[in-house]
């Protein structure tokens, strides 16, 4: 079977995307795995495909596999995508909302040809709590999931971190057993304003860009470093986020991420 695809990236971050509004495709992990293959397919950190809705809480929704086969809840740089793919497939740029793992994500055109989505509500937020590492027996760590979990630790610089393997002990680590975490390098570079290193899970390696890492590391900083909205982002692509959100001192709302969105090309799967 012929199936037409869209390669996209977002800050970098970068996903095969099928309307599957109609095909009925259920793609095996290993199918996911061959696409996602960077020698043997297209080569993505995951595939996003576009589904109808049925629980009618959202306009459309989509499945989201990763580069090792597995599913995972939300991905906020995939969403700004999805929102791209879905914009230029009806033609137009209205606002729209779909369903994912982790909730209802709405979606709408932003300045400068950028995509705007907001966020499911943040959970599990844990600020200064500490992990054993090989390199350290008590470093401060931090956590928040803002639609996939992320840990994050705040460095004097993310050039000297070893993303891949200090990333790799803390997503393996007993602490985020069994399903482990993302994982964060994050320099404070002045007032609401980061850069950030990700390391993440189910592709099992740094990426150059994570958007609910970016969200997960805005909304920490707001609580230990007094960042207010909107913040940005320098991430590893050399692309910037921007996260905007309500804060009343002790609760979250209206967590927006706002960046780029591009087509890289169009082709055709044998599936
Ligand atoms: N790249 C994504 C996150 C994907 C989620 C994933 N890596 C996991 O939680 O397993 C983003 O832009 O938010």
């Amino acid at each position: 079977m012929k199936v037409p695809f869209t390669k996209m990236q977002g800050a970098g971050n970068d996903f095969v995307l099928i309307d599957n509004r109609s095909l009925g495709l259920q793609l095996t992990a290993e199918q996911a795995i061959r696409i996602c293959d960077r020698f043997r397919g297209v080569g993505a950190a995951g595939i996003l495909l576009w589904e109808a809705n049925s629980s009618g809480r959202a306009d459309w929704a989509w499945t989201f596999l990763q580069s090792d086969g597995d599913t995972a809840d939300m991905c906020g740089n995939g969403a700004r995508c999805f929102g791209r793919f879905v914009h230029q497939c009806l033609g137009h740029n209205a606002p729209f909302t779909f369903e994912t793992g982790a909730g209802v994500v709405a979606v709408a055109a932003a300045p400068n040809d950028e995509i705007s989505i907001a966020l499911p509500e943040p959970k599990d937020m844990l600020w200064n709590d500490t992990i054993s590492l090989s390199t350290s027996t008590s470093t401060t760590v931090h956590f928040a999931n803002t639609g996939v979990p992320h840990a994050v630790f705040f460095v004097p610089d993310v050039r000297e971190i070893d993303v891949v393997v200090l990333g790799r002990e803390v997503r393996n680590h007993a602490h985020y057993a069994p399903r482990g975490t993302n994982v964060n390098f994050v320099q404070v570079l002045g007032l609401n304003s980061l850069a950030i290193r990700s390391y993440e899970r189910g592709v099992e390696l740094e990426t150059l860009a994570c958007g609910t890492g970016v969200a997960a590391a805005v909304l920490i900083a707001a609580r230990t470093h007094n960042f207010t909205s909107p913040v940005r982002v320098q991430v590893e692509s050399g692309d910037c986020l921007e996260i905007s959100f309500e804060d009343d001192g002790s609760n979250f709302s209206d967590v927006r991420l706002i960046g780029p969105a591009e087509i890289a090309f169009t082709g055709e799967l044998e599936i």
